[in-house]
């Protein structure tokens, strides 16, 4: 595969700093901002005793391009500010030809739920080496693609989880005492006081699919208000509280009085919820959707709900979601009894969008700085601890197919330095290899880079100092 625009090294400048290949598209020589290099040293403390951890960086951080779209949280845009990166923001997504343009020249792209990175944007993205998505949520991004571009994915996977278990207690509650019709009745100045069909939650049972992050953190928040917990998942987990994994869908679905969704968008989660399944629920039972809107057949939940069968929904996500604020929504569930509507907020409150703004440019700079690639998801997770504060020491970043021999290979190539430490993980199609070798001149430097990145197995190589 070819190397990637991003990784073309500068040539030699007679020091180290000067000479090292560059990672993101470097094209100055320039120092790193000072104020950013103090902080890089204060975190990363000293290193052995008397010799300090290097700050490794892309050569001229000001040449690294980061687009941030949909809001992302301007903790985030300050951290990758402070790097020296240029930051460019939007509050919303893009049309496609818009983001396909605007993608093509930048190094790294951080989106939330609505952007659809496809093998269509991902190959004209001539620069890309990262994505953030500032959310839980990945499969709005082509995660195998990415990766067969050497195009790490990050993501947060616990900050908004709590945000979106309060809302969906709230929502039981809601959804029990039929808040959102009376509400809509005050605002029409109708008075109508009913308590039929209307319940504590107190002894009632709630249903979780997915008891992963949010689900089991909504758990021990609803056996604190009383009610008994089921849940079904894949894989066989450990129930908090007393709560109890049941053995198959159906079994929760028959047992619960409320239903709520926390699975992931996959093959296998698509249409999961359709009539059959809506039937096999209790008369009179509830179904909560805050996970991914594929997941829910809306035409089956409309009818079920006007059948009086299901008696009541809160829904958060939908298969067609408007790309903005302003824009028109439209489903088969507008006007359905019973039935709460919100645009996609599970995960928006201040506290999770602050917490994914600093979790997300964390992982986007320690990869971008420092080749880390722990927490990506679709990439092998490599990390190497922190470099001697030598002058001609580099790590070399090399991601790589696959295939066997690549390692001889690349031992080969470094026979005659002396490698500190190295360290190589693989994930399905692609590898990484991490290595940091010392004593290196500029020439040799510019050799290493050169026999890495034309070996017929390269992804992207780099090279940071
Ligand atoms: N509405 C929002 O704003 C909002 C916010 C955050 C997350 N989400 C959505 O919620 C989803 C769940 O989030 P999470 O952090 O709890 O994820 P998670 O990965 O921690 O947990 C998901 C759980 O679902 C299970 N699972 C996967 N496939 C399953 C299947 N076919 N049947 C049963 N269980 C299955 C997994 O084993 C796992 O335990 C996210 O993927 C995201 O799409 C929505
Ligand atoms: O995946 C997620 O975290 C949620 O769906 C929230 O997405 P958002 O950041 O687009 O609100």
């Amino acid at each position: 595969m070819p190397t990637s625009v991003m990784n073309t090294p500068t040539a030699p400048q007679g020091t180290s700093v000067a000479a090292a290949p560059a990672a993101p598209n470097t094209t100055s020589n320039a120092p790193n901002t000072p104020g950013a290099e103090t902080r890089g040293r204060e975190r990363q403390g000293s290193f052995g005793g008397s010799t300090r951890a290097k700050i490794l960086k892309p050569f001229n951080t000001a040449n690294i391009k980061i687009l941030l779209l949909e809001n992302v949280n301007e903790t985030a845009v300050r951290a990758l500010q402070d790097q020296g990166y240029q930051v460019e923001t939007h509050a919303k997504a893009l049309a496609e030809d818009v983001l396909i343009e605007k993608i093509k020249d930048v190094h790294c792209v951080g989106i939330r739920s609505k952007t659809k990175l496809t093998k269509k944007v991902l190959d004209a993205a001539e620069k890309l080496g990262v994505i953030g998505c500032f959310c839980i949520g990945t499969n709005q991004v082509d995660l195998e693609h990415a990766a067969s571009k050497g195009i790490a994915v990050f993501n947060s996977p616990f900050s908004n989880s709590r945000s979106v278990a309060e809302l969906v207690i709230a929502e039981i509650v809601l959804l029990s005492r039929q808040l959102g019709d009376r509400n809509n009745e005050m605002h029409q100045g109708i008075w109508s006081k009913v308590s039929a069909n209307c319940y504590e939650i107190r002894g009632k049972t709630l249903g979780i699919i997915g008891y992963g992050h949010i689900g089991s953190q909504l758990s021990v928040l609803a056996e604190s208000m009383g009610m008994r917990v089921l849940f079904h998942d894949v894989v066989p987990l450990m129930p908090l509280g007393t709560s109890k994994q049941v053995g198959s869908l159906d079994e929760l679905l028959e047992n619960s009085d409320f239903v709520t969704l926390h699975v992931p968008e996959t093959e296998e989660t698509k249409n999961m919820i359709g009539e059959h399944e809506l039937y096999k629920m209790k008369q009179g039972s509830f179904l909560i959707n805050a996970s991914r809107g594929t997941i829910v057949q809306i035409s089956a939940l409309a009818k079920a709900l006007r059948s009086g069968h299901i008696g009541g929904a809160a829904v958060d996500v939908f298969p067609k979601e408007p790309a903005a604020n302003g824009k028109f929504f439209e489903s088969e569930l507008i006007g359905c009894p019973n039935t709460l509507l919100t645009p996609h907020i599970g995960g928006s409150t201040e506290e999770a969008q602050s917490m994914i703004g600093v979790e997300v440019s964390q992982a986007l700079i320690k990869f971008i700085n420092n080749g880390t690639s722990i927490g990506a998801v679709n990439f092998p997770e490599v990390d190497l601890r922190a470099i001697r504060d030598e002058e001609n020491s580099i790590r070399l970043c090399y991601t790589h197919a696959n295939v066997p021999g690549v390692l001889l290979r690349i031992t080969n190539i470094l026979a005659d330095h002396n490698v500190d430490k190295q360290f190589s993980d693989s994930k399905g199609k692609i590898a990484y290899l991490m290595a940091d070798i010392s004593d290196v001149t500029p020439e040799q430097i510019q050799d290493i880079y050169r026999r890495v990145s034309e070996t017929p197995t390269n992804i992207v190589t780099r090279v940071l100092y």
